[in-house]
């Protein structure tokens, strides 16, 4: 009798531990995997700093590898030829994004999911489709008027609080304000007017900042393992973001209608949709794409802007500024760079400058995760559909096979070198499903740059402990996050013609009446 007893414990125990240690896909054959414990997986050994420890086991296990995190099988791509082989050459095939529990089930239960955050089906074509017209290159142009306005009023503040350079200033929330002043007039023809501690700012930052931790690939266990989600604090913290978000969302969508029904709404993207009559979205699908607008560059241009700030504020630094400054003045020697980049994008250094930034700082240092809708065969292993895949972008814009001295900022890579030909670089992901808002980050940064550029010098703090950490993975201040926060620092912006700057600044101001 205790002999069956115990058959019977260890068969249960057997097959609870085969349950719960099974995965999504079955064991790629031909992809080197990397071994882990039962029911985590490899979890654990991937810790907080999932980029660092894959290009770690990338050199102990080559370029492309498995691993199991919980219940799912991941594949990991660390360098920048796999990731061409995958993402580039096989485009059509991994076009799907998979789903995770917190995000999907328990975050977006009410707005549904972004852009980014859908997987591949007729709505998600739809609803990319739209977005993607609203983006390109023509529609983005006129968008130029509202980066003018913004970049402006995040200079302008700049210069009062800096009080001419006396004052040292963290960067970040003029240049939050800058990037969903931009997505809140394009996608709502509504701006924020306070200042950079108004409330409803300070609101959508923090609540998208805690959203956007839910979408991280290292933040919520209980993705994989699915025992975790009894534990029921995670899924409440989830719970609570996404309320905070809906008040916002549906307070802006429901201005727009009062707008539009008053005939006092300026042209936007959701203004257009709504009032198509061919328009063939949804509800659902248009709070989507609102969702999507507010969401994706908040937390990516500003972490680009501010990091570049640091960089060029240091003593290295220097030299790229005066050279950016330079180049500025030889292409536009009669002083109107201010107002041309409006309309052009003509200093090469400046967008060199952008792309450097771009993959030296990787602010989504594991790219969003993609699925394959169709078999991959990839050096004769074969990739079932539904497997899912991590793009390991740091890796990749890090990798010395494809870019010399990839620890060194240096914008000149994107001047001259093949380094910049094809897909220069992975900050934006790559193939089907790549940034969408790509144009359009392209010139906030480019207008950004050149404008601060011009406006200032940028100098580091005085006290070594205001100044930034400058490395991409350590100057994140949660580790955790999807997107880059940077931590914060000192910085001081000393202005090089204060009267020329104001005389801009009013310019500015005359040609953007009507969007203020
Ligand atoms: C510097 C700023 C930005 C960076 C670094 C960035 C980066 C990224 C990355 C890495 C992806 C995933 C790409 C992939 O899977 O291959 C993505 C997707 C996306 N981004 Fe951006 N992004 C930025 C700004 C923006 C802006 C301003 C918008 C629009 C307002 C935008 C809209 C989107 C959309 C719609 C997707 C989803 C594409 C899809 O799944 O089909 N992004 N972005």
């Amino acid at each position: 009798m205790p002999q069956v007893i115990f058959a019977a414990v260890v068969a249960v125990f057997y097959f609870l531990l085969r349950y719960f240690n099974r995965t999504d896909v079955p064991k790629i054959k031909g992809i080197p995997e990397v071994p882990g414990i039962p029911i985590f997986g490899n979890l654990l050994q991937l810790g907080n700093d999932h980029a660092r420890v894959a290009a770690r086991w990338a050199r102990e296990y080559g370029p492309v590898f498995q691993v199991r995190m919980g219940n799912r099988r991941i594949v990991f791509a660390n360098t920048f030829e796999s990731v061409r082989q995958l993402w580039i050459k096989e485009q059509s095939a991994l076009i799907s994004r998979p789903t995770f529990h917190t995000f999907h089930s328990v975050v977006s239960s009410s707005q549904g999911f972004t852009i980014g955050t859908s997987p591949w089906d007729e709505s998600c074509k739809r609803r990319r489709k739209a977005a993607a017209t609203a983006l390109n290159r023509p529609a983005v142009q006129s968008y130029m008027p509202i980066i003018d306005l913004e970049s402006t009023a995040s200079i302008r503040e700049l210069l009062q609080d800096s009080q001419s350079g006396t004052v040292e200033v963290n960067p970040t929330a003029y240049f939050q304000r800058f990037a969903l002043n931009t997505s809140l007039t394009l996608n709502y023809g509504v701006r924020i007017e306070g200042n950079v501690d108004d409330e409803m700012l300070r609101e959508i930052v923090a609540v998208e900042r805690g959203v956007s931790n839910f979408r991280s690939t290292s933040n919520n266990w209980q993705d994989y393992v699915p025992l975790l989600r009894l534990w029921p604090s995670k899924n409440r913290e989830a719970e609570e973001f996404r309320l905070r978000r809906d008040a916002y969302l549906t307070t802006l969508l429901d201005m727009l209608k009062a707008n539009i029904k008053a005939g006092t709404d300026k042209p936007c993207i959701t203004g257009n949709i709504l009032k198509d009559p061919e328009a063939k979205l949804n509800d659902a699908e248009v709070k989507s794409i609102c969702l999507t607008m507010v969401s994706a560059g908040l937390d990516t241009v500003p972490g680009n802007l501010i990091m570049a700030i640091a960089y060029l504020a240091t003593e290295d630094g220097q030299r790229i500024q005066q050279k950016a400054y330079d180049e500025i003045n030889a292409v536009y020697p009669d002083g109107d760079a201010w107002e041309r980049c409006l309309l052009e994008e003509k200093v090469p250094y400046i967008t060199a400058l952008v792309k450097e930034t771009l993959r030296f700082w990787t602010v989504i240092p594991i790219c969003l995760p993609r699925e394959n809708i169709k078999e991959i065969e990839y050096h004769g292993a074969v990739f079932p559909p539904g497997t899912s895949f991590f793009m390991n972008a740091w890796a990749a814009n890090y990798d010395e096979t494809h870019f010399e001295s990839p620890q060194r900022f240096y914008p000149e890579r994107f001047l001259t070198s093949t380094e910049g030909a094809g897909t220069p670089h992975y900050g934006y992901g790559a193939g089907s499903r790549m940034c969408a808002g790509s144009h359009l980050a392209n010139r906030e940064l480019y207008t950004a740059f050149l404008r601060l550029i011009t406006a200032f010098t940028m100098k580091e703090a005085k006290n070594v402990q205001d100044r930034p950490i400058i490395d991409a993975i350590e100057c994140n201040s949660i580790p955790t996050a999807l997107t880059t926060e940077p931590k914060p620092f000192k910085v001081r912006f000393i202005p090089r013609d204060e009267s020329q700057l104001k005389t801009w600044l009013a310019e500015s101001d005359d040609r953007t009446k009507h969007y203020s």
